[in-house]
């Protein structure tokens, strides 16, 4: 039995800066990121554009060196055992690996052979993972010719020709519709039933890491949010959430509304041109629905839809991050 160490994945103290354009700043694309992976997991890597996540990855794929701190993956260092590494890690980047002139058979052989896999053995391991991502059917068309779906599987396929024990996919959905989504995750599903596999899963898609991840690293700026369960990061807020809809807000005034309102906590306001959204937790926000219509009329604010959800991903970044997920630093936030 070949040694797998307790975490995959180990990343201590990561920081990347890349130098700024011409008299532009730095970039600080990490900054001081740690983290563990337990082996075996799906683990998630969240965050909106621009927060890291194909930065980390780059460093403990070893494509790319930080600038300082370390990064072990399979119990090797990504800078000094850079080969050890690469021969344990699949890695499906955001663009597709794929020869679009070759089919898809011939571009898994040829993926294996380059791995030194004898073409006995690349030939029968092609065969398997197209009959496990349902690509049989299509094996000998040309890949120019498949659907979005079909090209994304099949990189996933080639990132598991070698039988790496970490396989590093960033953003596998993005760009897909939403039946290739649903087919993409039920195949991250069956990965991660496989205990020798640890899947390292990049995605700005909070319902997808919520959906798949066993274990999640909120990255904003580079620098760590909040890590755990999907489950365990919910239950660190306390009530549900309530969130109302703004037309033409004055920040101060809907904050001074909503904090007039004492079974409200964690109230966010923000504001983007003519409209914007409160974010508020309560015990039971159903029951002050009244009383925040009646506080609104009353100061004159002017809203829309009112609703109540249980805790999700948006309310931890929400919480954690101090504004909302989709909303982009753009955006006026008011915390209290
Ligand atoms: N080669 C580079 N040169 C300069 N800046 C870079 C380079 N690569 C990334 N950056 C910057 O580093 C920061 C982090 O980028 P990174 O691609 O790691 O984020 P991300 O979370 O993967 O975002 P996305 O979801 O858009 O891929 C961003 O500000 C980005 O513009």
């Amino acid at each position: 039995m070949s040694y797998q160490p307790v975490f995959a994945v180990e990343a201590t103290d990561l920081v990347k800066t890349y130098p700024g354009a011409r008299r532009k700043p730095d970039v600080h694309a990490l900054d001081g990121l740690s983290f563990a992976i337990p082996a075996g997991t799906v683990y998630g890597l969240l965050g909106p554009n621009g927060a890291g996540k194909s930065t980390t990855t780059k460093i403990c794929t070893t494509l790319s060196a930080a600038t300082s701190g370390s990064a072990r993956v399979g119990g090797f260092d990504v800078a000094h055992s850079a080969d050890e590494v690469r021969r344990r890690i699949g890695y499906v980047s955001q663009g597709t690996g794929a020869d679009p002139r070759q089919t898809p058979q011939e571009n898994l052989v040829m993926s294996a052979r380059l791995r030194g896999i004898s073409r006995p053995e690349a030939i029968d391991r092609s065969r398997r993972l197209l009959a496990q991502f349902d690509l049989a059917d299509a094996a000998d068309r040309k890949v120019a010719k498949l659907s979005g779906g079909m090209r994304r599987k099949l990189d996933v396929a080639l990132g598991l020709i070698h039988s790496p024990s970490v396989l590093f996919l960033d953003e596998p959905t993005t760009g897909l519709d939403p039946e290739a989504r649903a087919e993409m995750w039920s195949e991250i599903r069956r990965l991660a039933s496989e205990k020798s596999l640890t899947v390292v899963l990049t995605t700005h898609y909070l319902e997808e890491a919520d959906e798949l991840a066993d274990r999640l690293l909120i990255i904003d700026h580079g620098r760590a949010v909040i890590e755990g369960t999907p489950s365990e990061l919910k239950a660190t807020l306390d009530g549900d959430a309530l969130s109302v809809e703004l037309f033409e807000p004055d920040v101060a005034a809907v904050r001074a509304a909503a904090q007039s309102i004492s079974a409200l906590r964690h109230v966010v306001v923000e504001a983007r041109g003519t409209s914007g959204r409160l974010y508020a937790r309560a015990d039971d926000p159903a029951a002050i629905i009244g009383r925040v219509i009646s506080e609104f009329d009353s100061a004159g604010i002017e809203f829309g839809a009112i609703s109540v959800s249980r805790p999700s991903l948006d309310d931890v970044y929400l919480h954690y991050a101090g504004r909302a997920y989709q909303a982009g630093a753009a955006l006026e936030a008011v915390s209290a």
